[in-house]
């Protein structure tokens, strides 16, 4: 079994790095629901297990794709998903390349250093939160899009993209 060659870190944070805040995201940005669901359809799908107790149950599991959960808890079963005790088991586990890992906090942390590909929202936001983006290291190259403003609110956002030469 091959390594998947494209390993896909995606996550939706404020400008100063929050991701998530008592187990939640603390806002409601559809266009980057759209742009998480477009990028990840029909592609294997890693989160941790508190990423996964966060999903709105009509999307526990992603649909159309296998939904791997990392836990150190070897007899946790969810319907539609398979465990791993690690990001690398998970991505052991699933072969195939693209492969997006979907948070949260740690599990960002410890995939960074397999990952190929970041693929970041940024919400012009400024709003607390227990939980942060990873530390982006030296050597990833980022492109930036155009700031857009959600339908919603008004809420600015962009993509950055940040890739290995
Ligand atoms: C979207 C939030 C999000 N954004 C980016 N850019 N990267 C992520 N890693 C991410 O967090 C995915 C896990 C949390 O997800 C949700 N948390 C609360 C409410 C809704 C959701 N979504 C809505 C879309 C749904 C679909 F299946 F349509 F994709 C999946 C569940």
């Amino acid at each position: 079994m091959s390594a998947p060659h494209f390993v896909g870190l995606i996550w939706a944070q404020t400008t100063a790095g929050v991701i998530g805040d008592a187990g939640s995201i603390p806002w409601h940005v559809p266009e980057d629901m759209a742009h998480f669901k477009s990028k990840t359809a029909e592609h294997p799908v890693i989160m941790g297990r508190k990423t996964w107790d966060s999903l709105p149950a009509k999307f526990r599991p992603l649909p159309g794709r296998r939904n791997i959960v990392v836990t150190r808890n070897s007899s946790w079963t969810a319907d539609g998903a398979e465990n791993a005790p690690s990001v690398a088991d998970a991505v052991a586990l699933v072969g195939e390349s693209p492969v997006w890992i979907m948070g949260g906090g740690e599990i960002y942390r410890s995939a960074m250093d397999i990952a190929t590909h970041l693929e970041v929202t940024e919400v012009d936001l400024d709003v607390e939160g227990d939980t942060k983006a990873p530390e982006i290291p030296d050597g990833w190259v980022a492109t930036a899009g155009e700031w857009q403003s959600s339908r919603v609110d008004g809420t600015r956002f962009r993509w950055v993209e940040y890739g290995k030469p």
